[in-house]
């Protein structure tokens, strides 16, 4: 089976990150980071960066890669490679796809408005934690869910061999 890849950044600084509310397509109505599926022919790298840019308008040079989140099951059969980063640049926009686009404190996630994994892993995410995940869904519920953390020269090691 051919998963879809796509990418999810957070933009951080000191003990908040930036998440927009998605106005369109997969998840609407819910906080996210911002991302996207990975288009032929980019890489994933530059798909994470173009997607930031398309949807808030910033850009970056460097982006770190914290984790890989397989999703099972309907209506997803996904990978989604996580990537964190302090630097942009640019004036920050909302766009079609966010909005509103806002700073949240670490302690103060709308979890209850949120992808409903989103609480399991964004602990590793937001501590620059490495991490691999496979949450299974059936329908919008979690049936199923591994999370672990991961050491950073393996995360690498399996990133590489996926792109
Ligand atoms: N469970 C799950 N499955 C798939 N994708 C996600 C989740 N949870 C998530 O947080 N995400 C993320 C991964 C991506 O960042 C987005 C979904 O991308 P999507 O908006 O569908 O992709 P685009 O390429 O921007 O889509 P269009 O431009 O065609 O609208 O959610």
């Amino acid at each position: 089976m051919k998963r879809k890849v796509y990418t999810l950044i957070f933009v951080k600084k000191h003990n908040e990150v930036l998440l927009g509310l998605k106005v369109r397509g997969f998840g609407v109505g819910l906080w996210n980071g911002f991302g996207g599926k990975v288009e032929t022919g980019e890489s994933i790298h530059e798909g994470a960066k173009r997607e930031l840019k398309e949807e808030s308008n910033l850009n970056v040079n460097s982006l770190e890669h914290v984790g890989i989140i397989t999703y099972e099951g309907d209506p997803c059969q996904s990978v989604v490679h996580v990537f964190t980063t302090y630097n942009t640049a640019g004036q920050l926009k909302v766009s079609e796809e966010m909005n509103p686009i806002t700073w949240y404190k670490f302690n103060d996630i709308p979890y209850q408005k949120m992808w409903p994994d989103a609480k399991l892993w964004y602990p590793y995410m937001l501590q620059d934690k490495y991490f691999v995940a496979v949450i299974k869904y059936i329908g919008a519920k979690i049936s199923e869910t591994f999370i672990t953390p991961c050491d950073a020269n393996k995360i690498q090691t399996v990133f590489k061999s996926m792109v």
